[in-house]
């Protein structure tokens, strides 16, 4: 096998909220370089904790523009200090945070398109930025601007079916109004917004990248269906602002070049093909590979789910986002916020903080816990918006307490209905060849995944998804080389490393939780809806 640095390769890149990564992919759908560089620790000048800046108010959150072009500049430096070959780079793509925005000063484009290879990115582009403090995903300062962008089109569930979600505080449409309201002086003096990702690829591309329809559908600007900016929207924020963001492209599209700064710099070569930058979550289902009808659950801190559909319903909870790597689908991202804090505060209370002691519990309790039924939000959950415990017995009376082992089931079997209710919310649907994969601390437990399998009727693989974003940048990027071709993206990366299988669905257990599902759905999904057709 050749050497590391003489392998051709695709790069994946990800402007993430700590640090800007890197991974190099071989033909052989192989990782086999990767490097970061961490925000906090190797550019303290800039002074983040978390890569970023919590504001006096405790809800502005912002990020330094010019922390992540020195990060770029930082890590290609890195990677040319450890041989890395730049000359076997075929195309490259990446990630970005979500949401978050770059506010490019008029004038900027020349700089960018005119670079000298003779020095770095930051002391080129300082002067650059009409907004030098991001704001990101993090930030929950714009409320009022939601509510006024919801009025404007009819509300909350009519914005959600325009644009696949309701008015959130952290979406880029919000934030633009924001700043267009409290700073007008350097809203006129930007000539061009990108979202993270695209300001990412714009400085691969030595020129203003398009924002893509997978990450532009974070925004409440983007009509999803028809992937254009809705007018209606683009009005609601702030004047002008449509020739400020260019055309949305497809998530696929090969944008040009690398810029000839990277060629003359590091050795890039000139036909080195960019591909278009998309968010952090939908680069990671590229990653994950997931395909149509397959469930992606993040067991963290928070409960991600990650979902692929065809038929969207759009709602009042998650997001729906044009797909990354299909221009006819989409995808959905479902956040839980009591994930793995709630079930650690069970363990301890019910199973004497012992993982050993609550898998016990879990097998020694019946599929379905015998009509006993719990949901468990110590903290404000986003999906559905309730706080509390609430335990209901088989006749549907609410109930203090359960004993220990039916609690630990109450607690696991409520997580993961919740979570296929909300999905099939959203127009999600099992079919005959679902995958589930499973990542994140809870996967690692056996009983767990169980319990997933079988509330969901499907089998459950476990994958690591450390670099996913990274990696599905790689795999898009190998993508865009096929571009035109009409070669669809799981052909391309079929030789990468497949899931493993650690658990398919008990007997009867369909059966079991079709029972209990309807009932829950009305209490945790009230208002039913039909198709995109039907409900917008
Ligand atoms: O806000 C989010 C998704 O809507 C986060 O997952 C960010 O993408 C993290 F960067």
């Amino acid at each position: 096998m050749a050497e590391p640095a003489a392998r051709l390769c695709c790069l994946g890149w990800d402007f993430s909220t700590q640090q800007v990564k890197v991974v190099a992919v071989d033909a052989a759908m192989k990782v086999f370089y990767e490097d970061s560089v961490h925000f906090d620790r190797d550019l303290p000048e800039f002074g983040t904790q978390g890569g970023v800046h919590v504001h006096q108010d405790g809800l502005t959150v912002t990020s330094p523009v010019l922390m992540w072009v020195q990060a770029l500049d930082l890590i290609l430096e890195k990677m040319r200090a450890s041989g890395f070959d730049f000359s076997r780079v075929l195309a490259l793509s990446g990630a970005g945070q979500q949401h978050g925005s770059v506010y490019w000063k008029a004038g900027a484009s020349r700089v960018l398109t005119g670079l000298s290879p003779g020095l770095p990115l930051h002391e080129q582009l300082q002067a650059c930025f009409s907004i030098r403090d991001c704001p990101v995903w993090m930030d929950s300062s714009t409320i009022a601007q939601c509510r006024q962008l919801e009025a404007a089109v009819g509300g909350a569930q009519a914005l959600s079916c325009l644009t696949g979600s309701r008015a959130y505080e952290r979406f880029t449409g919000n934030q633009i109004s924001k700043i267009y309201q409290q700073n007008p002086e350097a809203y006129a003096h930007t000539e061009r917004i990108s979202l993270v990702s695209s300001f990412a690829a714009s400085l691969f591309l030595g020129s203003y990248c398009p924002i893509d329809y997978s990450d532009g559908s974070g925004m409440n600007l983007l009509q999803i269906q028809d992937k254009v900016w809705a007018q209606a929207c683009l009005g609601a924020c702030a004047p002008h602002l449509e020739e400020k963001l260019g055309p949305p492209v497809p998530s696929c599209s090969v944008v040009g070049p690398v810029s000839p700064y990277y060629v003359q710099r590091y050795g890039f070569p000139p036909g080195c093909k960019v591909v278009a930058f998309t968010g952090d979550n939908p680069a990671s289902l590229a990653g994950m590979r997931l395909e149509e009808g397959d469930i992606a659950i993040s067991l963290g801190t928070s409960d991600t789910l990650f979902l692929w559909l065809q038929e969207p319903m759009p709602a009042l909870e998650g997001h729906i986002f044009c797909s990354p790597v299909d221009p006819q689908h989409y995808m959905a991202l479902l956040c839980f916020k009591n994930g793995s804090l709630m079930r650690e505060k069970i363990r301890d209370e019910s199973a004497s903080c012992s993982w050993s002691e609550f898998s016990k519990a879990l097998r020694s309790t019946e599929m379905g816990n015998g009509g006993n039924v719990g949901f468990y939000f110590d903290v404000k959950e986003i999906t559905p918006e309730m706080i509390g415990r609430h335990r209901f017995s088989p006749e549907n009376r609410e109930v203090p307490a359960f004993p220990k082992d039916v609690e630990i089931r109450a607690l696991i079997e409520g997580q993961f209905m919740a979570k296929r209710i909300h999905a099939e919310g959203l127009g999600y649907r099992v079919l005959p060849k679902t995958k589930i994969l499973a990542t994140g601390g809870a996967s690692h437990n056996r009983d767990i995944l169980q319990v997933l399998a079988d509330v969901f009727g499907a089998p459950v693989y476990v994958i690591d998804t450390a670099n996913s974003a990274c990696v599905g940048s790689a795999y898009r990027a190998f993508h865009g080389l096929a571009a035109g071709t009409g070669v669809p993206f799981s052909e391309v990366v079929k030789l990468a490393p497949s899931p493993r299988l650690a658990a398919t669905p008990s007997p009867g257990a369909s059966q079991v939780y079709a029972a209990l599902l309807p009932s829950l759905s009305r209490e945790s999904c009230p208002s039913p809806r039909g198709s995109w057709s039907e409900s917008c």
